[in-house]
């Protein structure tokens, strides 16, 4: 009998949950869910509530609550959302003194316990977590990546498909860049069943939608008074089926860059082709001048971030 695939979510709280909900539901294989010890109880009564939903809805799998890091060994996937996530009036980077403390010291339990896991970095600010991520695991920079444009990018489709009411299946789309408010959606590259967009709305109306989703994280925030979960774990369970399922999907992640769009070594949103191995490929896309321009801003503005990461842990550097 095949082996099933196992994922490993590491932060059992809103994302972290509604990971296991997208992965049960869509069957992808054993699922593992670990917090601090303090919050052992609750992870296990959720994953066990989870795991009744099962006769319901139809789905096979092992799910575990835990808090020990021995149950994550043999992952195929494992997800970090571990970490504080922002509250109204902060901004993504105000979450990184805390939560680059909380990634180094989860990815060495990575490192120690899943060696050869793909990794998919969610906690925020998340191109500095990806790359304190891959620091700390010594990993092979296919083995790590960060989850951010397959959300942003579903964001902007929402918004596109809102505006001309019709199906969000019919709009293809492509966004750069860091997983901040200068990320970098791209009419250019946006099409609605192949019409490209600007034949179909206004300059005004599709720089709206690309405002919105550049701004989407900090809408849902000031509603809920924390950070969106369901589209976020949605974006994850994308990236991590495109994995277990090998199906080379390209879609747009924070994967290492080094010659690709001049980055020069590090991880940032772009278009990359998810398999068995992680990030197979990245997929490099003619840029205009004004694309590049806000490409480079945005580029500048994560390695801003990364100077902090290795101010902070001068050993990660
Ligand atoms: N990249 C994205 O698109 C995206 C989207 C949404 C949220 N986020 C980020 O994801 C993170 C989690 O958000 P959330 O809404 O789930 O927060 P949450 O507070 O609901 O959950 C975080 C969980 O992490 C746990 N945790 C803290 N330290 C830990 C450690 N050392 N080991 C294991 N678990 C630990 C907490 O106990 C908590 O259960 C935040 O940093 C948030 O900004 C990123
Ligand atoms: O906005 C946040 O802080 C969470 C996440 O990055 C998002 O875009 O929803």
């Amino acid at each position: 009998m095949p082996r099933r695939a196992k994922i490993s979510v590491i932060g059992g709280g809103n994302v972290g949950a509604s990971c296991a909900l997208w992965a049960a539901s869509k069957e992808l294989g054993d699922i593992v869910v670990l917090d601090i010890p303090q919050q052992e109880d609750v992870v296990k009564g959720k994953m066990l509530d989870l795991l009744e939903c099962s006769p319901i809805e139809r789905f096979d799998c092992n799910i575990t609550g835990t808090s020990d890091y021995a149950d994550i060994a043999d992952s195929d996937v494992v997800v970090v959302t571990a970490g504080i996530p922002r509250k109204p009036g902060m901004s993504r980077d105000d979450l990184i003194a805390t939560n680059v403390k909380i990634v180094n010291s989860v990815s060495e339990n990575i490192k120690q316990h899943a060696p050869k896991a793909i990794v998919i970095v969610v906690s925020n600010p998340l191109d500095a977590m990806v790359y304190t991520a891959w620091k700390s695991t010594g990993f092979p920079t296919n083995q790590i990546v960060g989850q951010a444009g397959a959300l942003d990018v579903a964001r902007y489709r929402t918004f596109i498909a809102m505006e001309l009411g019709v199906s969000v299946e019919d709009i293809q789309a492509l966004l750069l860049g860091g997983h901040g408010d200068d990320m970098v959606p791209l009419p250019r590259y946006t099409s609605v069943h192949g019409i490209p967009v600007q034949q179909l709305m206004s300059d005004e109306k599709i720089n709206a939608c690309v405002e919105r989703a550049k701004v989407g994280g900090g809408e849902i925030v000031k509603l809920m008074g924390t950070s969106a979960y369901y589209a976020p774990a949605s974006g994850v369970i994308q990236m991590v089926e495109a994995i277990v399922k090998d199906k080379k999907r390209i879609i747009p992640s924070a994967a290492y860059c080094d010659k690709e769009y001049g980055v020069g070594g590090y991880f940032v949103g772009v278009p990359a082709l998810l398999g068995k191995d992680g990030v197979e490929k990245i997929i490099e896309i003619d840029l205009d001048g004004d694309e590049k321009k806000l490409m480079d801003e945005s580029i500048s503005h994560v390695k801003e971030l990364v100077k902090v990461v290795r101010d902070t842990f001068p050993e990660l550097a």
